[in-house]
């Protein structure tokens, strides 16, 4: 049976290097890519396509941003697929993003300095704006959106007899101290990204508890500093160019400047060919690149306790209910 792989935010950066390297790998899946602008889907297709001639590659139009959207594309994939073996939630968003380069220099000749060049902590704040949904927008893109979708195609997801695996493109930026179970949207703070990944992490712990037994899988996924639109946003494409011999010997001190899509997109590759029931809950699979430039896959426990992520599992699905009922007019007869 051939493989249906659907990777979300699959026109760009990380999500459109695995694809290639999908391909590449196995020209046999049936590849459907999800994303939000169909110009930019037909152009990765057509890109895919020329160097795939022979492969099955289908676009599939969502704003993980849109609840309505949501909804009407996992209508669209319960009506061409029996199952999904693999659903990649890699889109994601940081909008503008702010370096705090006093801070930066700081960390530069503090004890801190490895961490700070791995996650990014104390330097990188973003602004988040409200939805017409009404939710922070970093969060239903990077979460809640993803959420749905699980939610929406779960009879495609689940079956008694095989197993299908979620691969969640988290953050070493992700922090513990950034989220807050009363401000799971964190509409308060200033570190909705670090927030939103942190979510992740603490979902996918939940839902493995929820699902394992019906053959769901999820796993989350650092795929290290990647040079992509999304980093191209924090510092303009010159600097980054300027800076990048620096950025080649840091990657000596610190396996996470993956720098590369291709690279970033190690461990997403890696859990493709895992067996889903032998995968850890709790641990979080890094794409890392040594100084010399190989690339490797390790394991890192994640900060989290499953309580929590119960308690966040239990608000997303009661903010579900409470969304949809808004959004979504004959919600579930739709
Ligand atoms: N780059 C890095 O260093 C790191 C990235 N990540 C994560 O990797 C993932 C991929 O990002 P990356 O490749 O770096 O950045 P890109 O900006 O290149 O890719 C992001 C992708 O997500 C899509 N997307 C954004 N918003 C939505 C939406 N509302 N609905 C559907 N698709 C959407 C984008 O579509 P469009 O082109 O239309 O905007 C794009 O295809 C993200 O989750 C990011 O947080 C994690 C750690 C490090
Ligand atoms: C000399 C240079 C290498 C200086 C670069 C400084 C910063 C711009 C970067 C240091 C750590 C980086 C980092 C990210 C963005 C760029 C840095 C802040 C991410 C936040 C990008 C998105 C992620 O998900 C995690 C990354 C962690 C590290």
């Amino acid at each position: 049976m051939r493989k249906v792989v659907v990777v979300t935010g699959a026109n760009s950066g990380i999500g459109f290097a695995l694809c290639e390297r999908l391909l590449s790998y196995d020209d046999q899946i049936r590849l459907c890519l999800g994303c939000r602008n169909l110009q930019r889907a037909e152009a990765a297709r057509t890109a895919l396509l020329s160097s795939h001639p022979t492969a099955d590659v289908s676009v599939l139009l969502v704003d993980v941003g849109k609840v309505t959207s949501v909804v009407r594309a996992a209508k669209e994939l319960k009506e061409r697929y029996k199952k999904v073996d693999y659903l990649y939630l890699n889109a994601g968003i940081m909008p503008n993003p702010q370096l705090s380069f006093r801070a930066f220099i700081k960390g530069l000749f503090s004890r801190n300095v490895i961490n700070m060049f791995a996650t990014a902590e104390g330097i990188l704040t973003q602004k988040d704006r409200i939805t017409e949904d009404g939710l922070q927008e970093v969060f239903e893109t990077n979460v809640f959106g993803h959420f749905m979708l699980i939610r929406e195609i779960e009879p495609l997801l689940c079956h008694a007899d095989s197993t299908s695996q979620l691969i969640w493109t988290s953050s070493s930026n992700a922090r513990k101290s950034a989220f807050s179970l009363s401000d799971y949207q964190h509409s308060q703070g200033q570190e909705p990204y670090s927030s939103s990944k942190y979510a992740t992490d603490l979902l996918s712990v939940a839902l493995n508890k929820q699902y394992n037994k019906q053959g769901l899988y999820s796993s989350v996924v650092c795929p290290g500093l990647v040079m992509t639109n999304l980093t191209y946003g924090i510092m303009p494409s010159f600097f980054w160019t300027l800076i990048m011999p620096i950025m080649w010997l840091i990657r000596v001190f610190t396996n996470s400047f993956t720098i590369s899509p291709f690279n970033g997109a190690e461990a997403l590759m890696w859990l493709f060919n895992q067996k889903a029931e032998s995968l850890d809950p709790l641990s979080k699979y890094h794409s890392c690149t040594s100084g010399l430039g190989n690339n490797y896959v390790c394991l890192s426990k994640m900060d989290v306790d499953e309580k929590s992520g119960d308690l966040l599992l239990q608000k997303m699905l009661e903010l579900e209910k409470e969304i949809c009922k808004k959004s979504i007019p004959d919600y579930r007869n739709s």
